[in-house]
């Protein structure tokens, strides 16, 4: 049967799926890194070693499945959204990538604002800016690096880089380049007015389309070093959380995913660009034209418990680790976690906030110490819903998604504090499954993201649903929980 595939450049690893058209995977290869921490609140990449990862995703998944290369009609991209990778006049890196989760570049924020206020830059743009967008990263850059500043000819996005070295040519997609911090959220374009305000050339920006346009196909040096079949049809794709939205099928208004990956995020797709006007939450283009998305942003999600598990426990593995907090009682016994071990986005934008256990005693064992950081990611997921729901946004259905969604605790406890049931999709590689669909719509083979989804989208029937006794204990810790940023916002 003919196949689709999903390339999700996440922050942790690099997956490769083949999905068929009625949305099953019949082969997946995965490869992991780690992020790069030149200084303590810096966050890097090097994108050639993301492309060798991508490449060893690739092989793996080709292998599982002889006769795969010619079988697949088309390749779609996920990935992890506003990091900076420039290129020179040869189209070489020039450094490596500031991502996401880099903190560096506060100073420009400030800077950006001055010369265009605040209030002007969120009209356009719909957004705060975060530090780790690719626009003050890339002012950074023009500071502190003039010499790299000036060989730069292009800036891209990570999984764009991923997609150049695939297809050979240059390009972007609304839904990621809208989380660059210079984009016209509602042209749906860049935003060349601000660009010319801040003395960036509009040069420096590549093309950018909708995800399922057609970038290119597969190049004969990339099926030389990947196996994938010259000719390939290749699919723009889009920012990771926008290709998530299209994997779970929210492809209009009225389902609400919660993501545990590297970071978390709580989105809904909208179908006007509104915006909190506090700037408190994210609002990006979606993956389907006409449409929007509104993102709660946890900066410090599921990276929190692999630090614990990696760095401070030494546990092998997940599983093993989140049994034994299953043991521990809802609240765990007073033992909180703020979570802020990046800086977080939602709904504080601070950048130098830190993390903290508050509670702790002589009763408290280690799996009080991992349930309470289970806890304290979703607690801060659960301060996006409550925005969410002053913004009047409502959810029909709730679908956790990410790595966290393999958890059954994290699922519980998603269901506890949201207090509504937990759906599934049966797939576990919900942003890779949008890739895929974006090369589905692209090649043509479905006639639009509706007809994909029809096909492609299909929910777990394990629905977790919330325990009453903790409803009630969660809703009373969460008034503390809310309180410890505020009270130590001095001390950060
Ligand atoms: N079995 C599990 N139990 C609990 N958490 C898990 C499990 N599997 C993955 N996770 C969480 O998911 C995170 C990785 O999510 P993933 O979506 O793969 O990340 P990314 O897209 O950023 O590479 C881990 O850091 C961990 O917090
Ligand atoms: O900052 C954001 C979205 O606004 C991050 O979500 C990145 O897009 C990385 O995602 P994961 O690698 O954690 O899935």
């Amino acid at each position: 049967m003919e196949c689709f595939v999903g390339i999700d450049l996440g922050t942790s690893s690099v997956r490769a799926i083949a999905v068929n058209p009625k949305g099953r995977t019949v082969a997946a290869g995965q490869c992991e890194y780690d992020i790069l921490k030149p200084a303590l609140n810096q966050a890097e990449q090097d994108m050639e070693k993301l492309w060798q990862a991508a490449v060893l995703a690739i092989r793996q998944m080709l292998s599982a499945d002889k006769g795969l290369a010619d079988r697949i009609r088309g390749i779609g991209f996920s990935g992890q959204m506003h990091g900076l990778v420039m290129l020179d006049a040869e189209a070489r890196l020039i450094r490596n990538a500031i991502i996401w989760a880099d903190q560096r570049s506060g100073p420009q924020i400030e800077k950006i604002y001055r010369v265009i206020p605040r209030e002007q830059f969120g009209e356009i743009y719909c957004n705060k800016l975060s530090t780790g967008f690719l626009l003050p990263s890339l002012l950074w850059v023009r500071e502190h690096e003039p010499q790299n500043y000036e060989k730069v000819r292009k800036v891209l996005l990570p999984k764009d880089y991923i997609r150049y070295r695939i297809c050979g040519e240059l390009g972007t997609d609304a839904s990621d380049a809208s989380g660059t911090g210079m984009w016209d959220m509602k042209r749906r374009d860049w935003a060349y007015g601000l660009l010319e305000k801040l003395d960036i050339l509009r040069d420096m920006m590549t093309v950018s389309r909708e995800s399922y346009g057609q970038a290119g196909v597969v190049t004969k040096e990339c099926a030389r070093e990947t196996g994938l079949r010259a000719g390939t049809f290749v699919a723009y794709g889009g920012g990771d959380s926008l290709m998530m939205e299209l994997g779970n099928g929210m492809i209009r208004s009225g389902r609400m995913a919660s993501t545990i990956g590297t970071a978390c995020h709580l989105t809904c797709a909208l179908e006007k660009p509104l915006y909190d006007t506090k700037l408190r939450t994210n609002t990006w283009c979606h993956g389907e034209e006409g449409l929007w998305s509104i993102m709660g942003a946890h900066l410090s999600g599921g990276v929190a418990l692999k630090w614990l598990k990696n760095q401070i426990l030494g546990f092998k593995d997940f599983n093993t680790m989140t049994e034994e907090a299953e043991a521990v009682p809802a609240g765990s016994e007073g033992m909180l976690f703020l979570p802020y071990l990046n800086g977080e986005r939602t709904p504080h934008n601070d950048p130098d906030a830190r993390a903290v256990y508050l509670g702790m005693t002589l009763k408290h064992t280690r799996a009080h110490m991992i349930r309470s950081t289970m806890e304290g990611i979703v607690y801060s997921m659960k301060e996006s819903y409550a925005i969410f729901q002053s913004l009047g946004i409502r959810a029909q259905r709730m679908i956790a998604a990410g790595g966290g969604a393999n958890s059954r605790l994290f699922c519980q406890l998603q269901a506890d504090m949201y207090q509504c049931p937990i759906y599934r999709n049966q797939g576990n590689e919900q942003a890779g499954l949008g890739a895929a669909m974006t090369a589905a719509v692209g090649c043509g083979y479905f006639r639009n993201y509706e007809e994909a989804c029809e096909s492609m989208v299909h929910l777990s029937s394990q629905v977790t649903e919330p325990i009453s006794a903790n409803v009630k204990r969660y809703e009373e810790e969460f008034l503390r929980f809310k309180e410890i940023y505020h009270s130590n916002k001095r001390l950060f």
